[in-house]
């Protein structure tokens, strides 16, 4: 339909800080998310509706046009690939770095490594940017561990306060990323629905620049 719009959030911790910003553009959610089963939510504008979603799913639902918008982190993006993406909008919420680690006081293998991660693709790409040879493990979480038990020499992970890190003996090595939310579009919605995209976009962005302006002041 190029009348309506559907617009794929992540659940989670982006979920919270999202919601606000798409006020701003003039849509809420009508059902009490946090009571509700539904996946699929009617907004207050009756031409666009919302699904909430895992984050790492939102770039195939936009990818593949389930969803015209979306929105999720960068490193997931990153890791997708962001194959049939536009990404017209830093969102600049949950920020984060993307990073390897290690255990603490032990420098890293001058040979091969073994790294555990989530973000397997993206993890490949950089090692093999660096000229490092490195075997990939993937996990889908608790990454922390992996060095502890001797199943890797070190991670690719987000960090923020670095206390996780901390907490498990390990230290920050090198920066691959600074991460933050982004909105993400269909390549051909933004072609056939540009006339009911752009409006919310343009009143997304006004709303992260001036958070933007009072984070600064
Ligand atoms: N500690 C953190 N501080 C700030 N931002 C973070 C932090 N951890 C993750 N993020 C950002 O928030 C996004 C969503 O994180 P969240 O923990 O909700 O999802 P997830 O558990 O990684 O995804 P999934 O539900 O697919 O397992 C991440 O993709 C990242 O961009
Ligand atoms: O540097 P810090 O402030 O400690 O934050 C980093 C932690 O946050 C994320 O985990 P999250 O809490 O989202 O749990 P998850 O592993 O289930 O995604 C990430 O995977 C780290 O473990």
């Amino acid at each position: 339909m190029t009348d309506s719009i559907t617009i794929a959030l992540s659940k989670g911790r982006i979920l919270k800080e999202t919601l606000p910003l798409l006020k701003e553009a003039g849509i809420e959610l009508l059902d009490d998310i946090e009571k509700s089963r539904k996946l699929v939510f009617p907004t207050t504008d009756p031409n666009v509706r919302v699904l909430i979603i895992r984050a790492t799913d939102v770039p195939t639902y936009v990818q593949y046009g389930g969803a015209d918008l979306g929105v999720t982190g960068k490193d997931v993006l990153m890791e997708h690939g962001g194959e049939g993406l536009y990404e017209p909008l830093d969102l600049n919420i949950a920020r984060c770095r993307l990073m390897t680690a290690g255990p603490k006081d032990r420098q890293p293998p001058q040979g091969r490594l073994r790294v555990a991660t989530k973000f397997v693709n993206l993890a490949r790409r950089y090692y093999s940017s660096q000229g490092r040879q490195a075997d990939i493990i993937k996990l889908y979480g608790a990454m922390e561990l992996a060095p502890i038990l001797g199943l890797a020499d070190e991670i690719v992970d987000i960090v923020d306060t670095g206390n996780t890190l901390k907490a498990n003996g390990l230290e920050p090595r090198e920066l691959i990323e600074h991460i933050s939310t982004r909105l993400v579009a269909n390549r051909a919605s933004m072609k056939m629905k540009h006339q009911l995209l752009h409006p919310i976009i343009e009143k997304m962005g006004v709303a992260v620049e001036r958070r933007r302006t009072e984070e600064i002041a």
